[in-house]
């Protein structure tokens, strides 16, 4: 059947629609092609061809004004659309529209041909889509390859309720990911519940997450409802699950499983209505064999597995990113600023071992502390090795350091080790104390946005002492206008 299926093209790119023409004819479908939406719109209304392939903007209209009125006439033509235009919204509307797929351009074209095969083959299901305008927020930034499956593979989620685990380093946007999933999907009217397992302690994560009778354990005096609970009709985003104690996972598992689970304490089992989202920056297999995982719950979780890359595999993000951090920490009060072409070099050489995390707080600082309009490439280097002393090579999974002091001697034996058998020039105390002062003082500064009072309390140091330490330093303060 769909051998002889017809494919209506809809582009105003003569040089798409031949190719796209050819590729279909080759794959054995009879192919109508058009420049405008007008020609478009007669063809579907007419009854004509069994799927369509359309660019969005087009000369006279846009796709996305056309595909609801697509849905209403024709509920089961599969539509997929081709967008330059490749942003997180692009994908998200597309599916809201009614889309069958999305296809950021540049594409490829046996993709394109097994999207049209797996639609034709699809039963039909007319399948109705609210269309409500998402508005031009965007939750998400990055228009690199990498970024466009995550956001393709987004838009197909969108609309289920199917668990998903997002894996990533720190930093990567996990959370972030997990919130554009509930907020652009059709639980986006219930709760959103965020629980970090590695922030509570884990002798109370059972009773966080599922509630306790009153009694259940020494120091239980009331009832309390757990996130489980709060999250009902909505969706429980579990980060670190990695994190998660064995009973905890026992519990997890019969929620997954049967729909419903007890509170500590309790007998009577409780349905739930929850989608789950997980995340987690530990390789959940590893812990799987080192016991500390359930390999059956491992799988329930992985339904669908989203891994966010690492900003070093998607450096081409870098300018849209700081463009955006840029804006947003405009809208909070301080100055505008942008980046010289050398500045952009020095950021995309970088390993970015902390991600977009450490990308947005780099702006933070440059916004905070630095008059000049212009952040050049030697500002940039400053700051970039001021965060190297920072971070002073923290575990390479991605995790946060957490000793400071481990790290430190870490540094030094490397710092010793590269001298061979000669010491380090005279003033290692005054060097390294200025290392770890720097980033210190700056990071007062950008939390308080500059206010030498507040950052002096922060610091529990005297304001005047403060002053001093700025100008011996050399930091560059400038305050909000907030
Ligand atoms: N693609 C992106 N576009 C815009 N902002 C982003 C993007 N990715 C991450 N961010 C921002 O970077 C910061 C870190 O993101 P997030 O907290 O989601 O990371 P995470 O992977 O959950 O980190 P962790 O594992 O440490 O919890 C947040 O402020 C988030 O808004």
């Amino acid at each position: 059947m769909a051998a002889s299926a017809q494919i209506l093209v809809a582009d105003d790119d003569a040089a798409i629609r031949t190719v796209i023409s050819q590729a279909m004819i080759r794959a054995g479908f009879e192919v109508r092609v058009t420049s405008n939406i007008a020609t478009l719109w007669r063809w579907i209304s007419a009854g004509e061809g069994d799927l369509v392939i359309t660019d969005v903007l087009m000369p006279d209209g846009n796709a996305f004004d056309v595909l609801p009125r697509i849905k209403n006439l024709r509920p089961e033509l599969p539509v997929v659309v081709m967008s330059a235009q490749n942003t997180f919204m692009t994908a998200i509307k597309a599916s809201e529209r009614g889309a069958y797929d999305y296809v950021p351009k540049p594409f490829d074209l046996t993709e394109l041909v097994s999207i049209v095969r797996r639609a034709l083959a699809e039963p039909k299901s007319a399948q109705s889509t609210q269309a409500e305008d998402a508005g031009e927020n965007m939750p998400l930034v990055g228009r690199s390859p990498a970024m466009q499956d995550i956001y393709r593979a987004l838009a197909r989620m969108m609309q289920t309720d199917l668990t998903v685990t997002i894996t990533g380093e720190s930093g990567t946007g996990k959370e972030l990911v997990a919130r554009a999933l509930h907020d652009y999907g059709r639980r986006r009217k219930g709760p959103f519940v965020a629980i970090n397992m590695a922030a509570i302690p884990r002798d109370l994560i059972e009773s966080e997450l599922f509630g306790h009778e009153k009694g259940a354990f020494t120091g239980a005096q009331t009832r309390s409802s757990g996130r489980f609970e709060q999250a009902e009709g909505g969706t429980l985003f579990l980060d670190e699950i990695g994190d998660m104690p064995m009973e905890a996972q026992t519990r997890l598992l019969r929620v997954l499983q049967q729909g419903e689970y007890t509170v500590v304490g309790g007998r009577t089992p409780i349905a739930t209505d929850v989608r789950i989202v997980a995340a987690t920056n530990k390789d959940l297999r590893q812990l799987i064999g080192r016991g500390l995982f359930r390999e059956d719950l491992f799988y329930r979780l992985n339904v669908v597995p989203l891994r966010l890359p690492p900003l070093r595999e998607r450096i081409e993000d870098l300018p849209d990113l700081a463009r955006h951090f840029f804006q947003i920490v405009q809208k909070e009060g301080l100055p505008r600023k942008v980046l010289t072409s050398g500045a952009l070099d020095v950021l995309r050489r970088y390993h970015w071992p902390g991600n977009v995390r450490e990308l947005e707080n780099l702006i933070r600082r440059l916004a905070a502390l630095y008059p000049q309009d212009e952040i050049s490439a030697e500002i940039i280097e400053h700051e970039l090795a001021a965060d190297h002393a920072r971070t002073l090579d923290g575990p390479v999974d991605g995790t946060k350091p957490v000793d400071l002091s481990a790290s430190v001697e870490r540094y030094l034996t490397e710092y010793f080790a590269s001298f061979g058998d000669d010491l380090p020039p005279a003033g290692l105390h005054g060097r390294i104390l200025r290392d770890v002062e720097y980033p210190l003082i700056a990071a007062a500064l950008a939390a308080t946005r500059g206010n030498q009072v507040k950052a002096a309390d922060l610091l529990g140091v005297n304001r005047n002492t403060l002053r001093k330490k700025i100008r011996d330093l050399d930091i560059s303060v400038v305050r909000s206008i907030r």
